[in-house]
Order: C-alpha cells, then structure tokens, then sequence
C-alpha cells in the first residue's frame, strides 16, 4: 500500500497530564511507529485532552497550568498539540463525548476546505479536496486505562461499547498491567478486540505522574523526567506542593458519582 492510499488517522489521548511527563509524549510516538508499521495507517495527528477539573482526581491542579505545562512540552514537536476543549466545558464530559466532539470538528472542518487549497498543516491537507474519506479517529492510552474499564460504576458500557465500535483504541504497554488479559476477561473487550491495537513498549518505563509530583514536593530533582521548560514553569508558579496534593482528597471522582446510581 502507498503512503497516499493509507488511511489517514489522529490520536487522541485524554487524561489529567497533571503534569505532562516525557512517558506521555512517548506514548504517542510508539502508537505512531506501530500504526505505520501495519503499512495500513498515516498518522497526521495527535491530540492531548487534559481533562476538566471538575473531574475531581486527588492533587489535579487547575487546568490552566495543565495545559500551560503541556503546550511547553509539546513545543518542539510539529504534530502533536494540546486541544483545551474539555477544560473549557462547565463540568467534567465523558471520554466517549470527547471523541465525539473532535469526529464532529473534523466534519465541519472537512466541509469547511472543500473546496480550498491544500495548506502546510497535515490535517488540512488530508480534509482538502483530494481525500474523500474522514480520517479515524482513535483514542490512545496506555494499559492501565484499559484495566479501569473494569472498574464498577465509572464507566458505562453503552460508551465502551461506542469506543470499541465506532472509533477504536490505540494501548501501550505498562509494567504491572496486562492488556490482553483484560481483554479476555472481557466479553465486550473481546467483541471488538480487531479494534484494540496493543503496543509493546519494549523500552520500559515506569514514569507517572504521581511519582513526579511526590519527587517534587520532597524538592527532588525530576530533571531527565519531563522537559526542563515544564520544570521551569512549575518552580515558577510553585505549583506542586502539600497543599495542592490535598486538594479533592477524600472526594469521589465525578464519573463515579455520575454513574453510582446506587447512590
Ligand atoms: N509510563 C507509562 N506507560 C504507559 N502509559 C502511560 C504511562 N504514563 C502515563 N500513561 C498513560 O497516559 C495517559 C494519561 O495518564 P495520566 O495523566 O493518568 O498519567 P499518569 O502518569 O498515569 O498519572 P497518575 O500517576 O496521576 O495516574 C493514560 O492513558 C495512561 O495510561
Ligand atoms: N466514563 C468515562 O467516560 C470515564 C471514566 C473514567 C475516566 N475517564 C477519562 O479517562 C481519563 C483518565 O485519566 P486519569 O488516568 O488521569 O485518571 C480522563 O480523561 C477521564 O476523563 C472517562
Ligand atoms: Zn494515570
């Protein structure tokens, strides 16, 4: 298959990047490499979608610095960029509502440049008149995530379902997490496996952002971790520290109270 006949594809990874790490960035490296690899995929796009804060994740500091920290990490790369849409809503929107926003974009988009010429921008290119079809959308994550949909109550299965279904994930491995055992213990999982590419990350590493932000409230060094301008920025703006990690501590996340109607 030629490069001009693949299908043309975008990642999407939502998360709380609190703070965005090198691992993060990795992961969207890795899914690319993989995707190309299959000689059945272009990647033209990677989106980062910091979550809201309304999500109410223990220590998740404002959105503002989130996304602030994540658009100086993601600086020096030409085609991933952080998308603010989800901190921008009223309250925290469910994964499957996020996708369904940027497929939405994507349409307006491709109707928009019709008829336009082809600009420097890779998505653009793709949406301009020479390319009939939308590209994929798929959301990108690494295997801990795909574990938590085995969590009673935070997700519903009307959304994994869509996921699976109508857009596709793209796992990285994780040490201490077995992706293909989740999925076999999962019927729905196993239903839409052919739409499950897992990567191995041969290259473990364990970087998280806890740990980072645990380093740096003991004022160790996290240089090498995550880029030097996002160290920078976070001593600037003192923005780890006791008092942030307590903030929603003994809170319930928002998906669980959402989707607890035992409650
Ligand atoms: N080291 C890693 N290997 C594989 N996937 C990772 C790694 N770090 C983060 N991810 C993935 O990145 C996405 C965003 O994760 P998140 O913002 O929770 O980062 P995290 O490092 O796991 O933070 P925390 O420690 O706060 O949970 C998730 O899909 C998560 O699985
Ligand atoms: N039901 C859902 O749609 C649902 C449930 C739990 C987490 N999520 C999302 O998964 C991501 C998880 O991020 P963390 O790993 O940082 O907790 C967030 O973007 C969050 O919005 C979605
Ligand atoms: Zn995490």
């Amino acid at each position: 298959m030629s490069v001009k006949s693949r299908i043309p594809l975008i990642l999407l990874a939502c998360g709380s990047f609190n703070p965005i790490t090198n691992m993060h960035m990795r992961l969207f490296e890795l899914a690319r490499d993989h995707l190309h690899q299959t000689g059945r995929y272009q990647v033209i796009e990677g989106i980062m979608s910091p979550v809201n804060d309304d999500y109410r994740k223990k220590g998740l500091v404002s959105a503002r610095h989130r996304i602030a920290m994540a658009k100086l990490a993601l600086e020096t790369s030409d085609w991933i960029r952080v998308d603010p849409w989800e901190t921008e809503q009223e309250s925290w929107t469910e994964t499957v509502k996020v996708l369904r926003h940027h497929y939405n974009e994507l349409q307006s988009k491709k109707e928009f440049m019709k008829n336009k010429q082809p600009t420097e921008r890779s998505t653009e290119n793709f949406l301009s008149s020479q390319c009939s079809a939308l590209p994929e959308l798929k959301l990108l994550c690494g295997a801990d995530f795909l574990q938590t949909f085995q969590t009673p109550n935070l997700w519903k299965k009307e959304h994994i379902q869509e996921i699976l279904e109508q857009f596709g994930l793209v796992c990285i491995s994780r040490a201490g997490s077995d992706p293909a055992q989740y999925i076999n213990e999962s019927e729905l999982l196993t239903k839409f496996q052919h739409n499950i590419f897992l990567v191995k990350e041969w290259i473990q590493n364990e970087i998280s952002s806890t740990q980072i932000r645990y380093a740096l409230s003991r004022g160790l060094s996290v240089k090498y971790l995550i880029p030097d301008s996002v160290i920078a920025y976070i001593a600037y703006h003192n923005i780890y520290t006791e008092e942030s990690e307590q903030k929603n501590e003994g809170d319930l996340l928002q998906p669980l109270k959402l989707h607890n109607t035992a409650m």
